[in-house]
């Protein structure tokens, strides 16, 4: 025992210890360097860089840290490159971390669910911030176990480096018992020392685990947001913002034209040569049965899907293209919707996860509108108020019930001001009992603002009461067309008959 607290405080097996931690740190922040570039190029568009990040996992993730420590201390000098034993032994284990932490990167990225990157898009982000904003934080968390017990590996693998005579602790250990003799307690105390540094990684790793928990930052955030809210004048707070709305009457002013729209997924074509005119202030019913391609017509318009042949124009601008017919860029199409003002509500509600209800409405203003902070809370406490949850505002989308999500959602998007609200059926992922309150809400937008809107909805008396034009897709193409009342009870089309009926039926 005697021997063993004597081993433990030697100062030449704690500068050991000094050394294991350099390499350790050292290869782990070159290898984050490296992963990181390496995840960019997998996840890039463009097959060669994700070809050659692929070709360097196989090299260095299939081949053994010693042979690649051997390799860059002893081989490289060959052609010139001399790195002394604990340069090359951090540089050896940054090249083989670096495949192993690319992956964890990779899969903390796509764990991400896509629906709220695309949300990012629909509300104007470009992609710059919507990793930043989104998918970063959101994706650490998911990283950081994965990560932590990437570095116990490093630290352990450090001692491989003791091959190419680096002082670490185990070549330490290993001389201090060749010449002693005293193999037990040496070997004891230096994996008491061992231990040690892997707990403080595990400490660290909990730490920053409970930092980046959701509910956790949530808990500190609420305390600020309701100073923001506090500080706001209370009648200001009150205030619920149907003047901030943009209001269109109902004109002859033609606001989307649609001409001969062709869209394929792969060699299936889905929109088949479209026509479709949309005027302003017009609620229009997007009915057809699944697998018709109304989702698909709703992303093409808001130049979240490229459409393969014919036009969209939005108030004259053509939509998702060039005049010259090349694709729009990412953050050329973010401008587009913002100039535009088109807002879009998803099937899946599509919150941001990390962050709580009055931040994904505010956020998105402060991010990409210019907002100042408290003039987005004031704003998005208004409209929160309007679908009746100003007093959920702190709460977590996790935390919420899918009709109050799909609420937050619909508020979300008319922050943004828009003239035009894309909804793709906004109630179809609710439970039946929780369909009214959300339907209640979009009722409500289609009377009090005026808002060009086009539902895609299943639900046909809602599309009767509220919409004034009715659209009835099927096979990718518009079947038939008419006032709202006229092609729910008075169809025309056989197609659209069966499809009434079935509908009815299925009630
Ligand atoms: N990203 C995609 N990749 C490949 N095929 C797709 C994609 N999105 C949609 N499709 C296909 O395109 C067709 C039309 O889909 P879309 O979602 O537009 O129909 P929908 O009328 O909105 O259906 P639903 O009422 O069920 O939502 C379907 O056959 C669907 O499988």
């Amino acid at each position: 025992m005697e021997h063993f607290l004597h081993y433990l405080t030697l100062g030449y097996l704690l500068q050991g210890i000094l050394f294991t931690l350099q390499i350790t740190v050292y290869g782990l922040i070159g290898g984050t360097i490296i992963g990181v570039l390496l995840a960019t190029m997998q996840l890039s568009r463009f097959r060669l860089l994700a070809g050659i990040s692929r070709g360097y996992a196989v090299i260095f993730r299939g081949t053994p840290l010693i042979l690649q420590l051997v390799f860059v201390y002893d081989a490289l000098p060959y052609i010139g490159l001399k790195f002394s034993a604990v340069a090359a032994g951090a540089i050896a284990l940054s090249l083989n971390e670096a495949p192993f932490i690319s992956e964890i990167i990779r899969s903390g990225i796509l764990s991400i669910n896509r629906g709220q990157i695309v949300a990012g898009q629909a509300l104007g982000m470009i992609p710059h911030v919507i990793t930043r904003k989104i998918v970063f934080p959101q994706a650490i968390r998911t990283m950081i176990p994965a990560f932590g017990s990437e570095s116990v590996s490093a630290l352990k693998n450090s001692s491989l480096a003791s091959f190419i005579s680096v002082q670490e602790l185990t070549l330490r250990s290993t001389q201090l018992a060749s010449s002693t003799f005293d193999f037990f307690s040496i070997f004891i105390a230096s994996g008491v020392m061992y231990l040690a540094l892997t707990g403080i990684i595990t400490a660290l790793q909990l730490v920053f685990e409970r930092f980046l928990d959701f509910d956790f930052k949530n808990n500190h955030k609420i305390k600020k947001i309701d100073a923001i809210l506090t500080s706001l004048p209370a009648r200001q707070k009150e205030k619920i913002s149907d003047a901030d709305m943009v209001s269109t009457e109902a004109s002859d002013e033609i606001l989307i034209d649609i001409k001969d729209l062709h869209k394929s997924y792969g060699k299936t074509p889905v929109l088949k040569g479209l026509n479709l005119r949309v005027k302003k202030g017009q609620i229009v019913a997007l009915l057809g049965p699944s697998g018709s391609g109304k989702s698909t017509l709703l992303r093409c318009i808001n130049g979240l899907d490229q459409y393969d042949g014919g036009s969209i124009t939005i108030g004259g601008d053509l939509i998702g293209k060039t005049l010259a017919g090349t694709f729009l860029l990412e953050k050329e199409a973010a401008r587009q919707r913002i100039k535009n003002k088109i807002g879009m509500v998803f099937q899946n509600f599509n919150l941001f996860q990390h962050i709580n209800a009055i931040e994904n409405v505010a956020m998105p203003l402060i991010w990409t509108y210019g907002e100042t902070t408290p003039a987005a809370y004031q704003h998005a406490f208004g409209l929160l108020k309007r679908v009746g949850l100003e007093n959920r505002y702190g709460a977590l989308p996790g935390q919420m019930s899918g009709g109050q999500q799909q609420r937050v959602a619909i508020a979300r998007t008319l922050a943004t001001r828009p003239q035009l609200l894309l909804l793709d059926e906004p109630t179809s992922a609710l439970d039946p009992e929780l369909v009214g309150e959300v339907l209640e809400i979009i009722r409500d937008l289609a009377q009090v603002d005026g808002l060009t809107m086009i539902i895609s909805t299943h639900q046909i008396r809602f599309a009767e009461q509220v919409a004034d034009y009715c659209v009835f897709l099927d096979g990718g193409v518009v079947v038939e067309e008419g006032a709202a009342k006229v092609v729910i009870n008075q169809p025309q089309n056989p197609r659209t008959q069966r499809f009434l009926s079935l509908m009815e039926q299925s009630k």
